[in-house]
């Protein structure tokens, strides 16, 4: 049976529904999927700027315009495997260490069969108890991370689980390898040069975003590559590794950062790896202006999708 694809944009207007991500089916309409999107609307990690509990709607919403092929990668993603949009999961918004357990547990039961996720936020927090999900089913994995901040701080006010942390706890927990885990587009002020000696420490690389405006984007890419080799990968995208130009809507934002096209040829590199999750988050859309950022975040949602789409090297 070949998969069901989004609604036909020239039979039903962009503008009708559905609300899911890129007008795909519902989880309940398709008899399996291969990747499900899912939504996780929870901020109480944030450190500035709340709001990103609104993300997952924001990012479906600005998706309705994704057209069935992408030539970049020469593939049509929803052609190739079912993909769906499985809703939200519902966690806790006044105790993070609820909310870090529902989302875990959610997480756990959609890719029970071996679904592949691709998770909207949310704010970063969530990134940790996915990882812990995607662990147990792969061990650890090559997390690439993009974000203007390394966020493998230890603690906020006495908090260990927060936006700032989640790589931290997921690299003492074992979550990820050491060897094949790297930041990329990092930038600005941090609280102290240690920041960036306990991130090394805790096994990440990285290319910050003063690099790719030298190096340029191929050579990022070829570290990147080279990084991950052929293990298994999770790739965490912060959306405020674009410049504030390119995502306004976020709650920590620096200047300085990457332009939506820089990261979008990045993400397709991604093509041929062993995708086995991806995350979006740090959409925080009252901050957003002419949905600026829910579509760039919806645009690094499809690349991801195009590159799960195609088959490893
Ligand atoms: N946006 C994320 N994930 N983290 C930013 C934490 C920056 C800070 O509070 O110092
Ligand atoms: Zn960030
Ligand atoms: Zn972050």
């Amino acid at each position: 049976m070949s998969p069901i694809g989004p609604v036909d944009a020239s039979q039903v207007p962009r503008y009708n529904g559905p609300g899911t991500f890129a007008r795909l089916p519902r989880l309940d309409e398709v008899t399996s999927t291969d990747v499900a999107i899912v939504g996780v609307p929870f901020d109480t990690g944030v450190s500035y700027r709340p709001g990103a509990r609104l993300g997952p709607a924001h990012v479906r919403a600005s998706s309705k315009l994704l057209r069935p092929y992408n030539p970049a990668l020469d593939v049509s993603p929803f052609k190739e495997m079912q993909v769906s949009d499985a809703g939200d999961i519902a966690c806790n918004p006044f105790n993070i260490d609820e909310a870090v357990t529902d989302i875990e547990r959610g997480a756990d039961a959609l890719t029970g069969d071996g679904t592949r996720l691709l998770t909207i936020g949310g704010d970063h927090t969530i990134a940790l108890p996915l990882l812990r999900s995607v662990a147990r089913r792969h061990g650890p994995v090559a997390v690439v991370h993009f974000d203007a901040h390394l966020d493998t701080w230890d603690t906020y006010f006495g908090a260990s689980i927060t936006h700032g942390t989640p790589f931290r706890r997921a690299s003492e927990e074992g979550l990820i390898d050491r060897e094949a885990s790297m930041h990329i587009g990092t930038r600005g002020p941090l609280y102290s040069d240690q920041d960036l000696s306990d991130d090394k420490m805790l096994g990440f690389a990285a290319v910050t975003s003063p690099e790719i405006e030298i190096d340029g984007v191929a050579a990022a890419i070829e570290r990147m590559l080279a990084r991950i080799g052929d293990r298994p990968v999770y790739v965490s995208v912060d959306i405020d590794v674009l410049d504030p130009a390119h995502a306004p809507g976020t709650g920590t934002p620096e200047a300085g950062g990457m332009t939506s096209r820089e990261l979008l040829r990045m993400l397709r590199a991604f093509a041929g790896t062993n995708l086995v999750g991806a995350d979006i988050v740090e959409v925080s859309p009252s901050y957003d202006h002419a949905e600026i950022t829910g579509i760039a975040a919806a645009h690094v949602g499809y690349e991801l999708l195009s590159a799960m789409a195609l088959p490893k090297a």
